[in-house]
């Protein structure tokens, strides 16, 4: 262990109530929607194979064409109170918005630059009525905030001379500002999900991101802030030299899920995954491989039993709709839930050995296990091996209590669960109540003479 000024301040989980409402959400929903939204991967009839979000950094496009799209922005379609009931439909507990993407485009009317809503035909706050919307909803908000800036000047990738230096420190200035109007302009957010973070001028800045994180916290108690916020004094990112996680929970699931329990290194995560291969923003071509509800439910079940949440993407058009394609991903992913949201919410890892048929979750707090079943065995059979001394007294499926399982015990604490059917078509749930076996009384009656 090295001593460090601006390391991880916490090991372990936290153990606060804000962050065990974090810790239960299971399902998220992520939205990037800014000015490119407008291209939506296109410019002058070319489509573009790179993330659409990215499309001001390709070749082709003049940075000037770019920022002029702030003159076109007017999303007629914009209806937060439609997003809000569609993520609610879906299941989503969270949402996490860009309130500012790379391309620095501000979606909230911020006093600090030019280059937001309030300079575009829209004119008017679109952070607000959204997190009334979804708050209303009863979904929490999280912002996304880009630390890289691309439309202001200061910004600066590497500190290379005094200039640079001098800019920079304009731009922490600058930074700071926003967030904390950010804070106080949306006193009901939960957290703050930052990205840009990787360059080196930012991943300098150790002491100044380690104080601004720390005003920030004394201004929302409970505010939750990810592992990709800031560098340690070693430019250690994620986790500090000493290999503890930066901020309250790791954030490097970004479009991959781990396989592992001790992947996770007993932290708190969030996995945030986009319905195409790698579009965030709106792609109009909307083209490669589009997962499927099956497959977004699998990611959200295998998250889900290694203690992360599962946050889906959307990408909302620059006028303000969102594609029928989503629409009904969600409304689709929402009937599942509406059936099996028992065996997302508020569970965890269930310390049991994985098995092929599908993915554990264990209610926090009790010893309810939920066998979320995606791959039916051609025998019928599901293997379920629990921890000595445990044994199961129901076995269930999960909206169907009627339809009950006897367990084969092969071994002991080890069963199979015979399915009735194996044509299944979608994934289910079997509950599984189970108990500590107690000591056999006879022995206790002996053990009392
Ligand atoms: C250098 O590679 C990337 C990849 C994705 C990102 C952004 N993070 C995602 C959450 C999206 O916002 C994407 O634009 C940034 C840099």
């Amino acid at each position: 262990k090295v001593s460090l000024v601006h390391g991880a301040h916490r090991t372990g989980r936290r153990t606060d109530a804000a962050m065990a409402r974090w810790r239960a959400y299971g399902l998220g929903q992520f939205i990037h929607w800014g000015l490119y939204s407008i291209p939506g991967g296109e410019w002058d009839g070319k489509t573009y194979n790179g993330a659409a979000e990215w499309i001001r950094s390709w070749d082709g496009i003049t940075k000037s064409a770019y920022d002029s799209l702030i003159y076109h922005f007017n999303p007629v379609k914009f209806d937060a109170t439609a997003w809000a009931a569609a993520a609610q439909q879906m299941g989503a507990k969270y949402v996490t918005i860009t309130t500012k993407h790379h391309d620095g485009f501000c979606l909230w009317p911020s006093k600090y630059t030019s280059y937001t809503v309030a300079s575009s035909p829209y004119k008017k706050d679109l952070i607000k009525p959204l997190v009334d919307a979804y708050n209303k909803a009863g979904i929490d908000v999280i912002l996304y905030f880009s630390i890289m800036d691309w439309s202001n000047p200061d910004w600066r990738y590497d500190i290379k001379t005094k200039d640079d230096s001098i800019a920079f420190e304009r731009f922490k200035k600058f930074t700071r500002n926003q967030l904390l109007e950010l804070l106080e302009r949306y006193p009901t957010t939960k957290g703050l999900w930052f990205d840009g973070t990787w360059d080196n001028a930012w991943v300098k800045q150790a002491a100044f991101a380690d104080e601004l994180e720390t005003e920030m916290r004394k201004m929302r108690p409970g505010l939750i802030i990810g592992s990709r916020f800031r560098a340690d004094e070693n430019g250690k990112r994620h986790f500090d030299t000493n290999g503890q996680l930066m901020g309250d929970y790791e954030q490097g699931w970004e479009r991959k899920i781990p396989n592992t329990i001790t992947e996770v290194h007993g932290n708190d995560w969030d996995c945030v995954m986009t319905v195409p291969e790698n579009q965030w923003g709106y792609n109009a071509a909307w083209k490669g491989h589009i997962k499927t509800t099956d497959e977004l439910l699998e990611m959200l079940a295998k998250c889900v039993s290694l203690d992360g949440n599962f946050v889906l993407n959307f990408g909302p058009k620059g006028d303000g709709s969102i594609r029928k394609e989503e629409l009904s991903l969600a409304r689709e992913i929402g009937d599942w839930m509406a059936v099996n949201q028992e065996a997302i919410y508020g569970c965890e890892y269930a310390g049991l050995e994985p098995q092929n048929w599908g993915y554990f979750t264990k209610k926090t707090g009790t010893d309810k296990i939920y066998m979320l079943v995606f791959n039916v065995p051609v025998s019928g059979a599901l293997r379920v091996k629990l921890p000595v001394q445990t044994s199961i007294s129901k076995a269930y499926r999960l909206g169907q209590p009627a339809q009950t399982f006897v367990p084969e015990e092969i071994q002991a604490s080890e069963s199979f669960i015979h399915l009735k059917t194996t044509s299944e078509k979608h994934p289910f749930v079997i509950v599984l109540e189970t108990a500590k076996k107690t000591e056999n009384p006879k022995v206790k009656y002996e053990k009392a003479k």
